[in-house]
């Protein structure tokens, strides 16, 4: 694993369920001034030429998946190409969740036709060959389905409010096969593993106990 070097920034991904806790954790992370935070581009996915991208595809999953995923994959690949003076750089999420977490979650509901997944497959592939989406770390900001989707509610997005409980259950499901388990996808990175159904009031220390190793000060005991 590069630990980020002078040409590259030391790259942390914060992955996680809807209703993670993601910008409760990037707030706590961005006073810091030797942090890059980026926070998922999501006002692009709402306006992409006029078009409310992310509200296109909840209302209609089947004809708009491929065409919000692909813009995601664009969006997220600016991201992590953004070039940044600080020495870390801190993603909300990554070309690593879009096509392992929701692609994965889109195909296997038939919500995109396999032609479409092999096309996002190719652009995965494509630029993942090259070096412009290198991640050094993983967060994995680890809840529960039903406080995640408590939260949702609470939060009350607008484009969200026809999420179902059985949507969050099942994007749980893949983040754990994918970043706790590790039966989905090989993953490179190593990955911290946060209890993130810790109420915001103590959730601070959670964060404060993985910040050395967040902010490349410490390295990660990778378990052989
Ligand atoms: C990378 C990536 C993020 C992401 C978010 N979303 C949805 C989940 C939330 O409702 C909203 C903001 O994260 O967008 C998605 O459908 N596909 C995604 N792919």
């Amino acid at each position: 694993i590069s630990r980020g070097n002078n040409s590259r920034p030391f790259t942390v991904v914060v992955e996680g369920n809807v209703g993670s806790g993601k910008t409760t954790f990037l707030e706590h992370f961005n006073k810091n001034e030797n942090v890059a935070v980026f926070a998922e581009p999501i006002d692009m996915w709402r306006n992409c030429s006029g078009y409310n991208l992310l509200d296109l595809m909840y209302k209609d999953p089947k004809k708009w998946s491929f065409t919000f995923q692909s813009y995601v994959q664009l969006t997220m690949l600016g991201l992590h190409q953004k070039k940044i003076h600080q020495p870390v750089k801190l993603m909300e999420r990554s070309l690593y969740s879009a096509r392992y977490c929701f692609v994965e979650k889109m195909s296997r509901d038939g919500l995109m036709p396999p032609a479409s997944v092999a096309v996002i497959d190719e652009w995965f592939k494509y630029i993942t060959a090259t070096d412009e989406a290198q991640i050094d770390l993983i967060v994995y900001l680890r809840t529960s389905p039903d406080i995640a989707y408590e939260r949702i509610l609470k939060r009350n997005r607008s484009e969200e409010k026809t999420v179902a409980f059985e949507y969050i259950k099942a994007l749980h499901d893949i983040h754990e096969d994918w970043l706790y388990n590790k039966t989905l996808h090989n993953c490179k990175a190593p990955v911290i593993v946060l209890n993130a159904d810790l109420d915001r009031s103590v959730i601070e220390e959670e964060y404060e106990k993985y910040e050395p190793h967040i902010l490349n000060k410490k390295p990660i005991e990778v378990k052989i």
